[in-house]
């Protein structure tokens, strides 16, 4: 039995609890719309991404808590790629009749989940019935420095092309929870399954390059290594060179292809929803960031560079240099 959609909200919103940045909040959700303080020397930054069920998840793959928490992660994510600092989100949720109340509050519980380790504050949404399928998009606030934004259009001719951690592992435990359940219960499946419903944005890296005053180029790792990293090129008139064999690969991704006999190459590039941040900075600062990075903790690895030339992105893959031609995940593709 699902509540009428007042008493959902009032529902929803109670399992909030306290109220975080609470020193901002001059009106919490509850009024038609809450008013948040900010403060001077910062610059608002906002962003929002959707999840809608058959294209970013099926019952088998996502439970509604993940769905909660992969969606304010993918937007926690894009404000960690502007070296930004998540504050205040808004969710906007269309339920069909076939979701239950309990699942819709799990989905709830996701959200503040992920929110949680930033503190950040679920300022209000909205909430409609769907004829089919369920929709959750998140708006998310965030603050940052003036002036100081991480952009995808900084990266210049001899930088140094780095990542911020393992990829193509949440596109691996989406094929293998489609594919082979088979082998859910193999050493490896755990952690490419927490791949692909439990990713952790980059935020602290995010805030590590901003800090460190070198302006590096960055966007996080949505639509696909090969995608984004058109991006970087076309929105800063480079070309990058992707050296292939130096892209990390977790191990449990690598047991799972060499089980399969999938080419996981195909997920490291295309794949997506890894959510780590693809950056470049010059080599002087690359050498003075990965040294920094080391002792902080933070994982930078370099996997290529940043050359003049027409737009656009080649690979290296044992002393040969070919074009990626391929772009990034496209919802329209089919059509
Ligand atoms: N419907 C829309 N109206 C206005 N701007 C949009 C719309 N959709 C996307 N944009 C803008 O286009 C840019 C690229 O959006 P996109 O969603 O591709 O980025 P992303 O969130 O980094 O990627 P992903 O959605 O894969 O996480 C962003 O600046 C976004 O705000
Ligand atoms: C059931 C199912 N099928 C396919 C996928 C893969 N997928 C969906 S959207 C997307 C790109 C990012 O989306 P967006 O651009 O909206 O942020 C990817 C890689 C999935 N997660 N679940
Ligand atoms: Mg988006
Ligand atoms: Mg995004
Ligand atoms: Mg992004």
């Amino acid at each position: 039995m699902m509540q009428d959609e007042f008493s959902m909200i009032r529902s929803l919103l109670r399992l909030r609890g306290s109220v975080d940045h609470q020193e901002q909040v001059e009106v919490d959700a509850g009024d038609d719309a809450a008013v948040v303080k900010h403060s001077s020397g910062t610059s608002v930054v906002l962003t929002c991404d959707t999840m809608v069920e058959t294209v970013h998840f099926l019952p088998d793959t996502m439970t509604p808590f993940d769905i909660g928490y992969k969606c304010m992660v993918s937007n926690i994510s894009d404000i960690a790629a502007m070296g930004g600092i998540p504050a205040h989100a808004i969710v906007s949720l269309a339920v069909p009749r076939t979701w239950s109340q309990p699942s819709v509050e799990e989905i709830y519980q996701g959200i503040l989940a992920a929110g949680k380790p930033f503190s950040i504050h679920l300022a209000g949404g909205d909430t409609v019935a769907a004829p089919r399928h369920l929709v959750l998009s998140i708006t998310l606030m965030g603050e940052v420095e003036t002036g100081k934004a991480l952009l995808r259009s900084s990266a210049r001719p001899g930088d140094i092309l780095f990542i911020t951690g393992e990829i193509g592992a949440s596109a691996g435990g989406l094929h293998l929870q489609m594919h082979r359940q088979d082998l859910r219960k193999q050493p490896y499946a755990a952690s490419l399954i927490k791949a692909h419903r439990r990713p952790w944005p980059r935020v602290e890296a995010g805030r590590y390059l901003l800090r460190s005053g070198t302006r590096p180029a960055c966007n996080d790792i949505s639509d696909g290594l090969a995608g984004e990293a058109q991006e970087i090129a076309d929105a800063s008139g480079v070309r990058l060179v992707v050296d292939l064999d130096k892209i990390p690969v977790g191990k449990d991704l690598l047991a799972y292809g060499k089980e399969t006999g999938c080419d996981i190459r195909e997920w490291v590039l295309h794949g997506g929803e890894d959510f780590e941040l693809l950056g470049s900075v010059s080599q002087t600062d690359w050498e003075k960031l990965r040294k920094e990075s080391v002792e902080q903790g933070i994982p930078l690895f370099e996997i290529g560079r940043v050359e003049q030339g027409t737009p656009g992105v080649d690979c290296i893959h044992k002393g040969k240099r070919r074009t990626w031609t391929r772009t990034g995940y496209n919802h329209f593709a089919d059509r």
